[in-house]
């Protein structure tokens, strides 16, 4: 797998972020002390059940080490350097009319924090969003895109195609079996920011226009998976536990970082929809760890030991091309898939170009920290050495405006 490689800091950075004008100071935002208080405000949306949650996870098919063995690694990583440089950005963004429906909250635009004013989120919207840190967009993919990402990933889980740097994973359950190239041994591709028509998802005007109501123009596209959450075998290994995403990012502002995730069919508590914990976005980034789950855990799927049991939920039924834009700081999760089809999502992280790395060392960030760089020195060999701010530098791809910090 590739979780990165070192960039020429010279090339990658820039200095002098300019401003977005948002309203809350974007002083800098430490990653929290690794002991920290536990503080969880938080709104009351429907109240639910608990949701049972955890994980599904991963494997990678070999493919980016197959590259890696192709080409000498610094070579490879100048291409793809070269290859960022060339890219143009992803262009204007047309305004659309934007559906949804909206609950609001007593929010007055001076207080909001979380979005920014450019006329495509409605005030409602905007509400929705600072109260309770994610808005669903109703059927805002097309069909005929979601079929052409749903193609490309068959073609990788055929081999057909193997894009560079990509993660191919399998669940715990089948982690160790003999691997067979399907889409039933593929639980997730993740980083497919070199694979052409995947990352097509990630420059869609429709996705970029609400994106940038939260990062603002510079745009970078951080992180991105095609998640494929298998039948569950019976050990819920296919859940994923209640986490929030910033627990696996050294940048900050996180009010500069949104999530988009889009379903690419109907998805609903029976096949593993998203959960969500509304408002949890105001609280503090808490400490991530695996749970403790009997039928075993995937790799790298860390939970929040210590949430507010009882915090309303919510389950996101979605139809095929809805998207949920959510905070970083939003604990969410999803239910294991009790049907006999793979249910699929894609989804990408943004990020503002002018927010910044930070070390986050003596954080309590610092054990993902150690497994990603761990598995990535591992792939890489250790004579890279590479940083998590290396690894996060190398898969970041700019798709709108000018790249700053990232
Ligand atoms: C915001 C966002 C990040 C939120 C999230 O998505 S949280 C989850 C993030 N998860 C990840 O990023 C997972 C990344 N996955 C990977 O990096 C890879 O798939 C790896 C788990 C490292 C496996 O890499 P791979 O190249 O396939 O290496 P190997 O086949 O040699 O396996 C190495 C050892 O790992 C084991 N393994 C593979 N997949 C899993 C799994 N799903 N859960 C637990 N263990 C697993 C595998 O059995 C092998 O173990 P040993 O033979 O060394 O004992
Ligand atoms: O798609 C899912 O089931 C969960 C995805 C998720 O929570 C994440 O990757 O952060």
């Amino acid at each position: 797998m590739v979780w990165g490689a070192r960039q020429p800091r010279a090339v990658a950075r820039r200095a002098d972020p300019s401003g977005l004008g948002r309203p809350s100071s974007p002083a800098r935002e430490m990653a929290p002390p690794l002991i920290q208080p536990a503080s969880c405000p938080g709104p009351r949306l429907e109240a639910e059940p608990p949701a049972e949650l955890n994980g599904a996870e991963t494997l990678s098919g070999g493919s980016p080490r197959a590259a890696a063995m192709e080409q000498p690694r610094a070579a490879a990583r100048l291409q793809i350097i070269l290859g960022h440089l060339r890219r143009p950005s992803a262009g204007a963004v047309v305004a659309h009319p934007t559906t949804g429906t909206i609950s609001s909250a007593s929010f007055h635009p001076q207080q909001f924090q979380y979005t920014l004013d450019n006329n495509v989120l409605t005030l409602e919207q905007r509400k929705f969003y600072e109260e309770n840190g994610f808005l669903v967009i109703k059927n805002l993919v097309p069909d005929a895109d979601i079929q052409r990402f749903r193609n490309e990933f068959e073609k990788i889980c055929r081999k057909e195609v193997k894009p560079f740097g990509l993660v191919v994973m399998r669940d715990v359950t089948i982690s160790k079996s003999e691997y067979t190239p399907s889409e039933k041994m593929t639980t997730k591709v993740q980083d497919f920011q070199e694979d052409k028509e995947l990352f097509r998802y990630c420059t869609l005007p429709e996705i970029l226009k609400y994106v940038e109501c939260f990062t603002g123009p510079n745009i970078m596209a951080m992180h991105t998976m095609l998640i494929n959450k298998p039948p569950d075998s019976g050990k819920k290994t296919s859940r994923h536990p209640l986490h929030q995403d910033l627990h696996y990012f050294p940048f900050r502002p996180s009010n500069l970082i949104v999530c988009a995730w889009t379903a690419m069919e109907h998805i609903d508590r029976n096949n593993g929809c998203l959960v969500v914990l509304p408002g949890t976005h105001k609280g503090s980034l808490k400490p991530h760890d695996y749970p403790k789950w009997e039928g075993g855990v995937n790799k790298m799927f860390h939970g929040i030991q210590d949430y507010e049991e009882n915090n309303a939920r919510v389950h996101l039924v979605m139809e095929k091309g809805d998207t949920v834009f959510f905070h970083p700081l939003l604990i969410h999760g999803s239910g294991q898939n009790k049907t006999q089809g793979f249910r699929k999502a894609i989804s990408c992280h943004f990020a503002s170009a002018d927010c910044h790395y930070i070390d986050v060392k003596g954080t309590s960030q610092e054990n993902i920290e150690k497994e990603v760089v761990g598995i990535a020195n591992k792939f890489w060999g250790d004579e890279n050495s590479m940083n998590l701010k290396d690894i996060w530098m190398f898969r970041a791809r700019l798709v709108k405006g000018e790249r700053i910090n990232l």
